[in-house]
């Protein structure tokens, strides 16, 4: 086991933080401009009353309205530039804070979600935070301001009028309440469905082309449509259950409803001597003022629910634990006599499925090891330890002698370089992807790799050469794929080296290419190599049979042939294949 101390998981820091500051000031200014902006309401309703008086002297009054509007233009103004400045500063914050806590997420995160939940927290979650940010704080205070010293002033005007006034305002509190009763359940629920068919539809798109080839018309996307589906009957389930509630809220909200409640009432009270015709003029002026702006309040509530919510996501994402990072880092010594790797009692269960049970396994300097056995049995598994792509839940995995938990990340990839089944090309010039782990290299270099990796003379017959871009101007087999990822390795030069061979086989020529570059790459290295065709691995200097998680069986070819076990029949069984293909094509 790993003595070093490791640090605990990265505490992630708020995703608002940084615009906390910036989001407090403009709403203590909306809120200023946004009294500034009721203004003009009070200057009509006092003039009105100067003008009833006959006191024409109004124009101090129109005055203090003018520059009050101007002071809430500017507030509105900079506030919206402050707050949009905000945004992109926090925006461009958490997707690079994203991008890096991807990178160093286990691999186990990424099998655990599909792409779709991924691609939802660095795209679209993010871009949802700008509703937050730019919009809801500044928009809500704007809009729930006015309302309340709207209420604040007709209270001081004639408090039994505005407790009448306020009546509708009141009952369609209550039925609103009531609509939403529920939806502190119904809200997260309804966010996980989003979740569940924007994950749907990104499987059916990656499946398209299986769906075409063997899909009976409509049975390859049925889990996409079944989703779809049952997010439908969620969602009527739950309009049906509040549309009554909500339709008559709304009503009783709009500012018609006021009016007629304060008209009606304000006009018998003012008839009856008992409310000045002035004050009823404030009461129809500042009553829709109350209701127009509660309806913004309303309607902004739920975009903040769906940005904070938006935000925890992205919080959990960047809380996520880590594989640990050693505090101390030990550097391994490439002097350290004995194996390079060596792997003891190591153990790894995917939940509650044990894929590793108890292996030991030695790679010693410049020897090629091949890991053999059914599908199923751990070979990827072990493989992918080596690169830490995951830590094992019992035993070690040392690189010249020191735990790989003890060692940087970075330091680790000096040493240890991968090729996988699938051939991982980003897209940018083909000269980029060569020389991914060593960006300096030159021409000369790059050329000599892809020379080796028997790719050199297809890319330069590609329209830009080794300048053209992967997915624009460079469309290359899946077998010209892997030699290119070949060429990259070779180029790494990493003294290790971790391949997985590919299954899916290509055409014979292409077959025996990066068999040819195979070879040049795993020479003078030691080399950990999954092995699907066993008739490659012959002449490996040992060979690991693996079966349900355990080594069953060790040797050279010829050894593990004469024991007469496991690698034996799968030997036998692979040749069986191949006879069987090579009569199938004679008979032609
Ligand atoms: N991400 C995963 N989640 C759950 N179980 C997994 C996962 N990956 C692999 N397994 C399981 O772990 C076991 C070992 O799988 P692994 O892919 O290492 O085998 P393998 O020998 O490489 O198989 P193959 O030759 O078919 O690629 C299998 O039972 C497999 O179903």
């Amino acid at each position: 086991m790993s003595t070093s101390t490791v640090l605990p998981a990265r505490r992630a820091p708020s995703v608002l933080a940084p615009a906390r500051v910036t989001l407090i000031s403009c709403g203590i200014v909306t809120g200023v401009s946004a009294l500034a902006g009721m203004a003009p309401l009070i200057a009509a309703v006092e003039i009105s009353r100067r003008l009833l008086h006959g006191d024409a002297d109004v124009w101090p009054i129109v005055v203090v309205a003018l520059v009050a509007l101007a002071v809430k233009q500017f507030g509105t103004f900079a506030t919206g530039v402050l707050t949009h400045l905000a945004d992109i500063r926090v925006s461009f914050g958490i997707r690079r804070n994203l991008l890096g806590k991807l990178r160093r997420l286990p691999l186990g995160w990424f099998t655990d979600r599909n792409s779709g939940t991924v691609k939802k927290i660095v795209e679209d979650d993010v871009a949802a935070l700008h509703q937050l940010i730019a919009h809801s704080v500044v928009e809500i205070t704007a809009a729930a301001v006015p309302p309340v010293a709207a209420i604040v002033y007709l209270l001081v005007i004639d408090w039994r009028m505005a407790l009448v006034s306020l009546l509708p305002l009141v009952t369609g509190l209550v039925m609103y309440q009531r609509a939403m009763a529920g939806a502190g359940t119904k809200y997260p629920e309804f966010m996980r469905w989003l979740t569940r068919l924007s994950g749907a539809a990104v499987e059916f798109v990656n499946g398209i082309a299986v769906v075409k080839a063997f899909g009976t018309p409509g049975a390859a996307s049925r889990r996409f449509q079944e989703v779809s589906r049952s997010f439908a009957h969620f969602f009527l389930d739950w309009a049906r259950a509040t549309s009554t509630a909500t339709v008559i809220a709304e009503i009783l909200l709009s500012p018609p409803s006021m009016l007629v409640v304060t008209a009606t009432a304000g006009g018998v009270l003012t008839a009856a001597g008992r409310l000045p015709v002035t004050s009823l003029i404030a009461f129809l002026v500042f009553g829709t003022v109350i209701t127009a702006g509660l309806m913004t309040v309303m309607m902004s509530v739920h975009p903040l629910v769906t940005a904070l919510s938006t935000a925890r996501g992205i919080h959990e994402v960047l809380a996520a634990p880590e594989l640990p990072v050693p505090a101390e880092p030990v550097v391994p010594d490439t002097g350290t006599p004995g194996p390079v790797v060596r792997m003891r009692g190591v153990r790894f269960a995917y939940g509650e499925t044990v894929a590793l049970d108890g292996v030991d396994l030695d790679l010693e300097r410049g020897t090629i090891t091949a890991l053999v056995g059914p599908s199923g049995s751990g070979k990827s598994t072990l493989a992918k330890l080596l690169p830490r792509f995951d830590d094992p839940q019992q035993g070690s995995v040392e690189l010249y002698g020191v735990d790989l938990r003890d060692i940087d990340p970075a330091e680790l990839y000096r040493h240890v370089a991968f090729v996988f089944q699938d051939p991982a090309l980003l897209r940018m010039s083909i000269r980029d992807n060569i020389r991914l782990a060593r960006p300096d290299a030159g021409d000369e270099a790059v050329r000599a790799a892809a020379a080796k990796a028997q790719i050199l003379d297809r890319l330069e017959e590609l329209p830009r050469g080794l300048d053209s871009v992967v997915g624009e101007d460079a469309e290359l087999s899946g077998g010209e794929r892997q030699r290119v990822c070949i060429a990259r390795a070779i180029l790494a030069d990493r003294p290790v080296l971790v391949l997985d061979e590919a299954t899916a086989s290509a055409d014979p020529e292409n077959e025996a290419r990066i068999q040819d570059a195979l070879s040049e790459v795993v020479r003078e290295r030691t080399v950990l190599v999954i092995a699907h065709r066993l008739s490659t691995i012959r002449g490996a200097d040992r060979i690991v049979v693996l079966d349900a998680g355990r080594v069953v069986e060790r040797g050279r070819h010829e050894e593990l042939l004469a024991r007469q076990g496991l690698y034996a029949r799968l030997w036998e069984h692979d040749e069986r294949a191949r006879e069987g293909a090579a009569d199938r094509l004679e008979t032609r």
